[in-house]
């Protein structure tokens, strides 16, 4: 049975490699685009970095497959088989990018059998490479990571997201969620703009837990398998089963703590990422496809 580390050194060398096109545009101006909202931007950057990304890999392996945040965006499904497939995030943290706030990751994870068999999180400007690989652990530059293991919520440093959403719903359903939590309470809440180094600190035990309502499987893939093999616990917003589709996550030291936060963390309705976006109405008012 293939334990795929080719693919694992492969997918490590042309995330250092695409992160200099990264840096070389980091401190320049950047033309801007809008997508789901105000806040969800994309650059000419997101989109070359993935296209260098995918093509690197195709030539490797002709017959893998792929869900890349940029390519979904020009109309690519958003759709995971059984087929060894590449999930990628060629810039976790746009608006990070566009105003040179140093925390921008290159996010790749890789599934067979829709079971995630490694993720990688290249955070470009601090040179961290977290990794790991199903059943060998999580590593930062090398270094073998371990979450905090906290189990009493009230003792945590909790990380979020407030993502794109401007709808007064997701609006008021995330600032009150953080409202919930710091009146537990928990030592504090952080959000540094990219979901996927986010996370990856519960797999470094600098934080204790993690949750985001919104997100896409691709800022995400990746992180959940490193805080995994962290010896971290991965689940939905409502307690079940992690569902990287569901655009819903709880990352934590133990499952009391993740347990903790399912109990007062609400999600608003969003559409899931595999879903047909032209046969969905959710969202605040029923808005079509957000
Ligand atoms: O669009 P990129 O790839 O930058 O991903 C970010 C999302 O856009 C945010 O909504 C979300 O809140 C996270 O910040 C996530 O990292
Ligand atoms: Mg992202
Ligand atoms: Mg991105």
């Amino acid at each position: 049975m293939s334990d795929w580390t080719d693919c694992l050194d492969f997918g490590v060398s042309i995330a250092k490699q695409a992160s200099e096109t990264v840096l070389a545009a980091f401190l320049l101006q950047k033309e801007v685009q809008l997508k789901s909202s105000p806040a969800d931007l994309v650059t000419e950057t997101d989109q070359r970095v993935e296209r260098i990304l995918i093509s690197a890999i195709r030539a490797r392996f002709p017959l893998h497959r792929f869900i890349g945040e940029e390519s979904v965006a020009a109309g690519e499904p958003c759709v995971l088989t059984d087929e060894p497939t590449w999930i990628i995030d060629p810039i976790d943290g746009t608006v990070n990018f566009v105003h040179r706030f140093p925390f921008v990751a290159i996010s790749i994870a890789f599934t067979v059998n829709k079971q995630t068999e490694f993720g990688i999180v290249y955070s470009c400007v601090e040179d961290k490479l977290f990794h790991a690989q199903r059943g060998r652990g999580a590593f930062l530059n090398g270094e073998k990571l371990q979450a905090s293991g906290q189990e009493d919520v009230s003792k945590c440093v909790v990380v979020t997201e407030i993502g794109a959403e401007r709808d007064d719903l997701a609006l008021s359903t995330m600032t009150s969620n953080i409202l919930r939590l710091l009146q537990l309470p928990v030592h504090g809440v952080r959000a540094l703009g990219t979901a996927a180094v986010d996370m990856c600190h519960v797999a470094t035990g600098g934080a204790d837990a993690y949750y985001h309502i919104g997100m896409h499987c691709w800022d995400i893939a990746a992180s959940a398998i490193i805080v995994q093999e962290a010896g971290g616990v991965v689940m939905d917003t409502d307690g079940s089963d992690f569902d990287m589709m569901s655009r819903r996550v709880i990352a934590a030291s133990s499952t009391s703590v993740a347990n903790s936060i399912a109990q007062v963390v609400q999600a608003f309705p969003c559409r899931r990422d595999d879903e047909d976006p032209t046969r969905c109405v959710c969202g605040a008012a029923g808005v079509k496809g957000v």
